[in-house]
């Protein structure tokens, strides 16, 4: 029996993509084969495995997680749907795309090995006189990966794209999502109807391109796509899943069922900020006023400060400027903190 097969084999008895995954922990031959209730099954690579129903489908949906390899509540919700769908549990309605980005960094429990792998999408893994590493390669495949999942489905469909992640700090906002720029395009009520039923009420706009998985397929497959904060991070066997029960299940109708129904859009259920500055870090001794457990969304007073850069100082410039993703131990140059304010929804939603 050849390797290839025997990993097949264990995979369609357990449906244990993840330990498959955590042992091949940047390449994993592909395959194939079929499950008895018709679903086309696709091994692409370690972490990437792709299911089309056998019977007609209208949506195209990728959910990744582990792209920083120490947020594990959004491993184990996508661990829990594939063990599901192999072993026939959940029937699939629509084409879905599973990725664990970064294997390796789940093993170590780390958000990265070298690089942190959400800064080096939209080509960003690719850039004259910088040199290669794992991470770079991986991102770039998995740029390939999706690109191929969405241009083998064909224009015609609804593509989304739901990257999970948990975040390093508690956050008022318990749950929230980044919606990426969109370039002018409007916002969509339908997907904040979706994050809704997650149990994610909390949204935030961003204003400018980014370098992150779900603004890549957002920019260039005009998917809905979503960077999602499902709380705060935890090792495995730390999450009260429980608190995922709306996620997990909203994800499982999302992918087995045709239509969805959802609560009607009502601008009250949601709080909604956009973005009104980001602070990159560019000196070594870069640091907060703030301890490590201020949670994000903490408002700051105008005048406060909120960041020290090297000589630089910046305050707070409108009243209750509120601190997202505060982190100085960043790489120099990259970004060390956003802050946001509220939004009020103009007309530019449909
Ligand atoms: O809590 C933190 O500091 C980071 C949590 C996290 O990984 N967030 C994503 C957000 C991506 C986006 O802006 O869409 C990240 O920093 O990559
Ligand atoms: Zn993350």
């Amino acid at each position: 029996m050849s390797a290839t097969t025997h990993y097949i084999n264990d995979l369609k008895q357990t449906g244990d993509f993840l330990t498959l995954s955590r042992a091949n922990e940047w390449y994993l031959a592909p395959s194939e084969f079929t499950l008895a209730n018709g679903t086309q099954v696709n091994v692409h690579d370690t972490g990437v495995i792709e299911f089309q129903p056998q019977s007609v489908s209208t949506k195209d949906i990728v959910l990744s997680s582990a792209i920083h390899g120490n947020e594990t509540a959004p491993i184990e919700i996508c661990d829990e749907l594939i063990k599901q769908i192999i072993t026939g549990e959940l029937v699939l309605m629509q084409r879905v795309l599973f990725i664990y980005g970064n294997p390796q960094s789940i093993n170590i429990g780390k958000r990265f090995v070298e690089e942190n792998l959400n800064r080096l999408f939209n080509g960003h893994h690719t850039v004259d006189g910088i040199e290669m590493n794992r991470e770079r390669e991986r991102a770039a495949k998995l740029e390939g990966y999706v690109s191929d999942f969405f241009n083998r489905g064909g224009e015609d469909r609804i593509r989304c794209h739901y990257d999970l992640h948990t975040a390093i700090r508690g956050s008022k906002n318990d749950k929230f999502a980044v919606y990426p720029f969109l370039h002018g395009k409007p916002w969509k009520k339908s997907q904040l109807q979706f994050l809704l039923s997650c149990g994610v009420n909390t949204v935030l706009m961003m204003k400018s391109a980014a370098t992150t998985f779900s603004y890549y397929s957002s920019f260039v497959h005009n998917a809905d796509s979503f960077t999602v904060e499902l709380g705060q991070v935890k090792p495995f066997g730390e999450n009260d899943m429980s608190r995922f029960a709306k996620t997990r299940d909203t994800l499982s109708a999302l992918i087995s069922q045709n239509e969805v129904s959802y609560k009607d859009f009502n601008a009250n259920d949601f709080e909604l900020f956009e973005v009104h500055r980001s602070i990159n870090r560019t000196a070594h001794n870069f640091s907060f006023p703030f301890s490590d457990d201020a949670e994000n969304f903490t408002g700051f007073s105008k005048g406060e400060l909120l960041a020290t850069d090297g000589d630089l100082c910046y305050y707070a410039d409108v009243e209750g400027e509120a601190i997202i993703f505060p982190n100085a131990d960043v790489a120099l140059g990259q970004r060390a903190l956003l802050t946001v304010i509220p939004l009020h929804l103009t007309d530019n939603i449909i």
